[in-house]
């Protein structure tokens, strides 16, 4: 294999497995093993298959499905492990064994209760075992993060002699730093005597944030196979993130200088499987799967990005299976995306005044709302455009008492043609008291043809448009408003259908449902 090429050695369905509250079935094994395959993951760690029957039942179904990327099956140094683990593997196309045993004195003395050299004993015994049942052999020293770097070097030498073809240097508690686990590579590879007869692996755990950190630092010293886990599922914190792993590796090629075999558009898609069939979310500022890994709301990003992506994206969403990178618009964001996001929506602005204010609403808008979606621009965009009629009544102020109990009322002050007015009244219930309230105003002799509201985007800080449809003497118009405040939309939309009235304005009747 070429001297460059990285292993990705897959153990969600193994280690990822065991995050408290992640356990899977065989058939979601099945569906997350496949989706593995597909992005061309070298090595699927596919279960332990002594941890129980159905373990090994999963083990033993993805060895008999998947063809192109080699099964393996943890196994504790022990003969009873090692031959379920055969048996799991026997139809599989490229079985692995992987055997372990711990090699720290903390490990040693009060887990295992061994002598260092009984565990050496034990080690070569169990990759002789593994060795008669597959040809690949995996050997890994649990917590080498913490083991001593002398009596590592002896294990694996025998281990290697005993026929291990890769080596796994986890780090078991997520206790190395980079530039101290990078020596512990480099030193291993350099004073082990038949080092190169194996793969160096490493297998390392977030406890402390840096499972991709130590892991792209052991690549950086020779390790050529890296074990990480989908979302960086896995025990405690979990595991180093294939998705990080992957992308670093071929964003920084240019440092780096090696390579994975993976189909990084497959990535998001895997990502969305896992999240969904174990239940865990994944964090919208994960790194490149979280929602908003390409998604952009800053005035100044969204500036730059428009005139040149590679300002502020050091990778393509694309290229790891997102449909595109996102321009959120928010309280942030400033007129250049604002602009760019309504032209794509087919809205043009006429001169500079009506970018202007158009941009202004929008920002109160965002100060009130998370995200501005595309269907809250479109209605902020039609209430500017019919704002620009003269506007004989103007809303100042609206207040409206609404208790259990008690029947409803609304306090309205209003301009007409400059003129402040107030009045109150009562209704059946908010909406109603407030047009009763303008109508103490107006006296507009109108008829109230149809009320419509509608959420215009999900969420309880979603805007409310509503539509007011008034008839007078056989004309008919249609009054919008948009607001976060459903009662101030409905006294929006009543005030813009007496403006367009009085303005001379006629509506065409919209489609049935349309409004
Ligand atoms: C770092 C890692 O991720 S290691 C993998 C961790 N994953 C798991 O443990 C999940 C699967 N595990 C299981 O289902 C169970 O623990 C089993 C079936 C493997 C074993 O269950 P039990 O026989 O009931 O043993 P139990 O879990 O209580 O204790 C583990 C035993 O294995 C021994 N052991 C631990 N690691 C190894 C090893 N690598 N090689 C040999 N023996 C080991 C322990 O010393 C202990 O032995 P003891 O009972 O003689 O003291
Ligand atoms: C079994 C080994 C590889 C492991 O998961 C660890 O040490 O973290
Ligand atoms: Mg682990």
């Amino acid at each position: 294999m070429n001297n460059n090429r990285v292993v990705i050695f897959d153990t969600t369905l193994r280690d990822g497995e065991q995050s408290p509250g992640a356990s899977m079935t065989k058939d979601e094994k099945l569906r997350i093993a496949k989706a593995l395959e597909k992005m061309r993951v070298d090595v699927i760690e596919a279960g332990f298959a002594m941890a129980s029957p159905g373990d090994f039942e999963s083990v033993k179904a993805v060895a008999e499905t998947i063809k192109n990327s080699s099964i393996c099956s943890l196994s504790r140094a022990l003969d009873g492990d090692i031959d379920r683990a055969g048996e799991a593997l026997k139809n599989a196309t490229v079985p692995r064994i992987h055997t372990f045993i711990a090699t720290s004195p903390i490990h040693m003395k009060y887990k295992l209760r061994m002598e260092p050299e009984k565990v050496l004993e034990q080690a070569v015994h169990a990759v002789k075992r593994a060795r008669k049942l597959v040809d690949h052999v995996e050997f890994s020293c649990e917590d080498a993060g913490r083991s001593d770097l002398d009596f590592l070097c002896r294990i694996i030498e025998a281990a290697i002699n005993a026929g291990a073809r890769t080596i796994n240097i986890p780090d078991t508690v997520g206790y190395a730093i980079p530039h101290q686990f990078g020596e512990t590579f480099q030193q291993l590879i350099e004073r082990i005597p038949n080092a190169d007869k194996a793969i160096f692996s490493v297998h390392c755990h977030n406890d402390l944030g840096l499972a991709v950190a130590n892991s792209l630092a052991a690549v950086a010293h020779g390790a050529r196979q890296v074990e990480c886990t989908i979302n960086g599922l896995g025990e405690r914190a979990g595991n180093a993130s294939l998705e990080e792993i992957v992308m670093a590796i071929k964003t920084r090629q240019d440092v780096l200088n090696v390579e994975t075999n993976i189909d990084t558009k497959h990535i998001v898609s895997t990502s969305r499987l896992v999240s969904s069939i174990t239940g865990f979310p994944i964090q919208p500022n994960k790194a490149i799967v979280g929602a908003n890994a390409f998604a952009h709301e800053s005035g100044i990003h969204q500036d730059g990005m428009l005139k040149h992506r590679e300002t502020y994206e050091i990778m393509k969403a694309e290229d790891v299976g997102w449909k595109a990178n996102k321009m959120v618009l928010g309280k942030h964001s400033g007129r250049t995306a604002f602009k760019g996001r309504l032209e794509e929506l087919g809205v043009h602005f006429s001169s500079e005044a009506e970018l202007n204010t158009a941009f202004t609403r929008f920002k109160e808008l965002a100060d009130k709302k998370h995200e501005i979606f595309d269907e809250d621009l479109q209605a902020l965009v039609s209430d500017t455009r019919t704002s620009e009629i003269t506007e004989t009544y103007k809303l100042q102020t609206l207040e409206v008492c609404s208790k259990t109990g008690e029947t409803p009322v609304a306090k309205i002050t209003l301009t007409v043609s400059g003129k402040e007015r107030r009045a109150s009244s009562e209704g059946s219930g908010p909406v109603d008291a407030t047009f009763k309230a303008i109508e103490v105003i107006a006296e507009s002799n109108t008829s109230l043809e149809l009320y419509s509201v509608h959420a215009i985007t999900s969420g309880t800080d979603s805007q409310g448009e509503v539509t007011v449809r008034l008839e007078r003497g056989g004309r008919i118009v249609n009054g919008n408003g948009a607001d976060t405040d459903i009662v101030i939309a409905s006294a929006k939309a009543y005030i813009n259908a007496l403006n367009l009235l009085e303005a001379g304005v006629q509506r065409a009747h919209p489609q049935a449902g349309n409004v």
